[in-house]
């Protein structure tokens, strides 16, 4: 019997939650993950490197991209295209990976309606008041005032998503939620190698 299965550990929540910043702290404690690097029209920010933070290309690359269906979901977020690439997706599940994305609420809904979606292991994560991510934004200074007011405001559209997550996560104090993220990681791939029920069933059954 195969034991060495692949998971998808995804994550969401308002920009400036802190998801970047704990999953770097979750990478010292889990092994054997593929953190899957989405593509986006965004323009890259001080400090981020292409194929390392994302992907970064044209609009026009991009929507080629999708008339190939390239992509296992992509949207609209905040005004510019992102998108999570399926091939290495496939890959690294094949190969046993827990696999983690870090995509919005609106990608979540379109894993959730693909085949990969028996893998799957949702977090939303969130800061303990909105007025702390504002804070958070603002601190980060990664972003103009009128773009970080916009990410404000789809927060709390965001956050009525809530409930269609398995785990809910609140980053006040970073250790305590990166504790939290790790269990939940480990959690993530236990949950996707009851998918060998069907086989476990049948062996007993012949
Ligand atoms: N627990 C925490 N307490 C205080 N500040 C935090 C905490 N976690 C993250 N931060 C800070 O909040 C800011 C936003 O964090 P980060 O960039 O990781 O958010 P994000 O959710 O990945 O955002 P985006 O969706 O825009 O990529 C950063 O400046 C980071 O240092
Ligand atoms: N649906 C998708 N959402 C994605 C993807 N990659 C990132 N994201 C989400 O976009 C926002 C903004 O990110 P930022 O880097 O511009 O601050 C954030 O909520 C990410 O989770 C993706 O491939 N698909």
């Amino acid at each position: 019997m195969q034991d060495n299965h692949g998971a998808i550990l995804l994550i969401s929540g308002p920009s400036g939650c802190g998801k970047s910043t704990l999953l770097k702290e979750v990478y010292k404690d889990i092994s054997e993950y593929y953190f899957s690097i989405s593509t986006t029209t965004r323009a890259p920010r001080e400090g981020e490197k292409n194929g390392v933070d994302y992907f970064f290309v044209s609009k026009e690359d991009f929507e080629k991209d999708i008339k190939d269906k390239n992509f296992l979901e992509y949207a609209n977020v905040h005004g510019n295209y992102y998108g999570t690439s399926l091939k290495p997706v496939k890959e690294a599940l094949k190969d046993g990976k827990l696999v983690i994305f870090d995509i919005d609420v609106q990608g979540h809904d379109l894993v959730k309606k693909t085949d990969l979606c028996s893998f799957l292991t949702s977090v939303f994560i969130t800061t303990p008041t909105l007025k702390e991510l504002e804070s958070r934004l603002n601190n980060r200074a990664t972003d103009s005032k009128d773009i970080i007011a916009k990410r404000v405001k789809n927060a709390k559209i965001e956050i009525n998503s809530i409930d269609k997550y398995d785990y809910f996560l609140i980053n006040d104090n970073l250790d305590d939620a990166s504790k939290k993220l790790v269990s939940i990681a480990n959690a993530a791939r236990i949950k996707a190698s009851l998918f060998n029920k069907k086989q476990i069933i049948s062996e007993w059954m012949n």
